[in-house]
């Protein structure tokens, strides 16, 4: 049976989306591997089911997988992709709220600008070195001298297989470094088991690191990724915590085609 996919992109952090509203997709591992590999498939760091809500306020429903074909917890970046996608199929207009796997989201379009309201950040482990948050993953936010040239791959896996992170299925890491008030992120995502070009949520614990650390003033936060920029507007409340998050930035459709489904 072939499948009707539409491909998109949040800053380089791509992703297969699929309207899943009349439940067509089997929530296979072997299969979502297959479809975001990007030599024999597709090619994505995650595929997206858009489905409908089981709320009476919610447009409809979000269901990540990452690449290694698991289920996994919130994608911001895919998050700011579905609120495009959901645009694009005519089921909302400009604004909406939406059920993900950490609860409900609001979110903003305007042209290919989509604007996210993420969850809120109870506690934030900062340290000198190196900051712990969920933003709707896990992220470990570690601070660096030479970001362009950090070896992510070899790092990010490192502490992603941390020990200490077993308990919660690893983390993501983010190394980051401040240059003229900008924040420069690079990110190894668990799931993708790689770098990625970006990391919504990553990106969202970046800049809520780098303004608890002092390391920037100003609010929205611009944090540039390898795939492009992002800004995040958030207050902080108390000493270690986050609320009234926002991650906003380029959502842009590539093409939409047909899988093969061989199995
Ligand atoms: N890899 C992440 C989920 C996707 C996060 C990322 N793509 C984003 O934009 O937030 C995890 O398993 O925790």
């Amino acid at each position: 049976m072939d499948l009707h996919f539409f491909k998109y992109q949040g800053t380089g952090n791509d992703f297969v989306l699929i309207d899943n509203r009349i439940p067509i997709f089997k929530n296979d591992a072997k299969f979502i591997q297959g479809l975001c590999d990007r030599r024999f498939g597709v090619g994505a760091d995650g595929l997206i089911l858009l489905e409908n809500p089981s709320d009476s306020i919610s447009d409809f429903k979000m269901i990540y997988f990452n690449a290694d074909g698991k289920e996994s917890s919130m994608c911001g970046n895919g998050g700011r992709c579905i609120v495009a996608f959901a645009k694009q199929l005519g089921i909302i207009d400009s604004e909406t709220t939406f059920e993900a796997v950490d609860g409900l989201h609001s979110a903003i379009i305007k042209g290919e600008t989509v604007s996210l309201k993420m969850i809120d950040v109870p506690t934030v482990n900062l340290s000198r070195e190196a900051s712990f948050m969920n933003t709707g993953s896990p992220h470990h936010v570690a601070f660096v001298d030479d970001v362009k040239d950090f070896d992510v791959f070899a790092q990010g896996r490192r502490i992603r297989n941390l020990p200490n992170y077993e308990a919660i299925g690893g983390t993501n890491v983010n190394f980051i470094q401040v240059i003229d008030g900008d924040v420069h992120v690079r990110t190894y995502e668990r799931g993708v088991e790689d770098e990625t070009y970006s990391c919504g949520t990553g990106v969202t614990a970046a800049a809520i690191t780098s303004k608890m650390a002092n390391k920037v003033e100003d609010l929205p936060v611009k944090v540039l990724t390898k795939g492009g920029s992002l800004e995040v507007d958030f207050e902080i409340e108390g000493l270690n915590a986050a609320k009234n998050i926002w991650l906003k930035g380029p959502a842009t459709f590539v093409f939409e085609g047909n899988y093969n489904d061989k199995t």
